[in-house]
């Protein structure tokens, strides 16, 4: 981006008042790196979460003066509170704006106790999802709740279609806080080609875009409705992926109103939901599940994570989590169980390290549990393909 964009779009910042009084935004810090790709503008303001409220009208504010500067159509501006200490629990609770488009995600049927497959809840209006040209198949990777391992899941998965010889993509929609920066150890802002469209990064031959490439790394966002279907959009639509045989899609954990809508947005072959053994785990990835199926998104089957720990000096196998619970609740709610994977310091050091497992150990054993699990995925898929209003109907014993 030319710097005279830059210093334009600064000037505006500078000339707006700031809602609490104080000082321009420009001066007090708090404007993020600008981003500015096919002539929109990318930026996020930095504020205290209990300021948020406040800034909101400055930031449509900003929104409408920057997309009138020269050289600019649009601005989608982020309030973004910094994270305190770091860490998963320091991540504040997602921004969940009020989508008027989306039907309500809280209303999930009760599953029978010990009964059957729970009934599937009553179908929206069937949502406008157009094929994105040049992609196969999308899949989700959800969870009920985060912490679960599903982004590690996502980038091991996508790293297993990929070592069968598939062309493929991971596109990191977890806004509220991407990971796939720091697991494929990936930095730079994306190049943008014709001025037009992102080009994605690569590691380890998979193509990967992320909201963290776009904005500072460790600044969770605060996002408003519709900025996240128009984030998401531009991740999906304006990104030159080329031609991909699967785009794996790391949702943002949870299951509220920003979740369904991108569920529902999404031309999605299917959904994984990642979830614990813990009981509190598998309640959430019932709600995940009840969510997919009230926009039609074939559910492809459940995947236990952290299910059992193998203790490194003995090889005694220990069930801590209570393993087991998910592959129950697979079968009582009638989606196939992927399968499971242990709780495995390897898996999580190579993550960190930035080389997820099925990357840096391909023939290992966790590379192979995370293969045997893109094979069912894909087993799944042929099982529902063309009916996507019916849910899969092949189960794995
Ligand atoms: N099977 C596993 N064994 C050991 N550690 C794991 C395993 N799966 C995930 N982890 C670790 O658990 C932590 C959370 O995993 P991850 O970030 O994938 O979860 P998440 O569900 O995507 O979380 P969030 O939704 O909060 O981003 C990470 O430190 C990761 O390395």
């Amino acid at each position: 981006m030319s710097d005279a964009l830059k210093t334009r779009i600064l000037d505006v910042l500078r000339s707006l008042p700031a809602p609490d009084g104080g000082a321009d935004v420009v001066s007090r810090d708090m404007v993020s790196d600008i981003f500015v790709a096919d002539r929109k503008a990318f930026f996020s303001l930095s504020v205290a979460a209990s300021d948020a409220e406040r800034f909101e009208g400055f930031r449509q504010e900003a929104e409408r003066r920057v997309s009138e500067v020269e050289g600019i159509d649009t601005a989608m501006v982020a309030l973004t509170a910094e994270r305190k200490g770091g860490g998963m629990a320091a991540r504040p609770a997602p921004a969940r704006p009020p989508q008027p488009a989306a039907p309500h995600p809280h209303h999930h049927p009760r599953p029978r106790q010990g009964g059957a497959a729970m009934p599937a809840p009553p179908a929206a209006p069937r949502p406008v999802r157009p094929d994105i040209p040049g992609i196969r198949r999308i899949v989700a990777v959800a969870s009920g709740k985060g912490g679960v391992g599903k982004s590690t899941t996502a980038v091991n998965l996508a790293l297993a279609f990929l070592a069968r010889g598939m062309k493929v993509g991971l596109l990191d929609a977890d806004i509220y806080g991407p990971s796939v920066p720091r697991l494929l150890h990936l930095s730079g802002k994306p190049e943008t080609r014709n001025g037009r469209t992102m080009v994605p990064l690569e590691a380890y031959g998979l193509k990967a875009m992320s909201m963290g490439f776009l904005v500072e790394e460790e600044t969770p966002m605060i996002w408003r409705g519709p900025m996240v279907m128009s984030a998401l959009t531009q991740m999906l639509r304006e990104v030159e992926w080329g031609d991909l045989d699967m785009l794996v899609v790391d949702m943002p954990p949870g299951t509220g109103d920003a979740q369904l809508t991108m569920a529902q947005s999404v031309p999605l072959a299917g959904a994984v939901i990642v979830s614990t053994p813990q009981d509190l785990a598998l309640i959430d990835a019932r709600k995940g599940l009840a969510m997919f199926r009230k926009v039609e998104v074939p559910v492809l089957g459940i995947v236990e994570n952290m299910s059992y720990f193998v203790a490194p000096d003995t090889g005694k196998r220990y069930d801590i989590f209570g393993h087991g619970g998910a592959r129950a609740e697979a079968e009582r709610l009638g989606v196939p169980f992927l399968g499971e994977v242990p709780l495995e310091m390897v898996i999580r050091e190579s993550s960190d390290a930035g080389r997820p497992v099925v990357a840096g150990d391909p023939t290992g054993p966790h590379a192979q549990v995370y293969r045997d699990i893109a094979a069912r995925v894909l087993a799944s898929i042929e099982g529902v393909s063309g009916t996507t209003l019916k849910a899969p109907t092949i189960v794995f014993e």
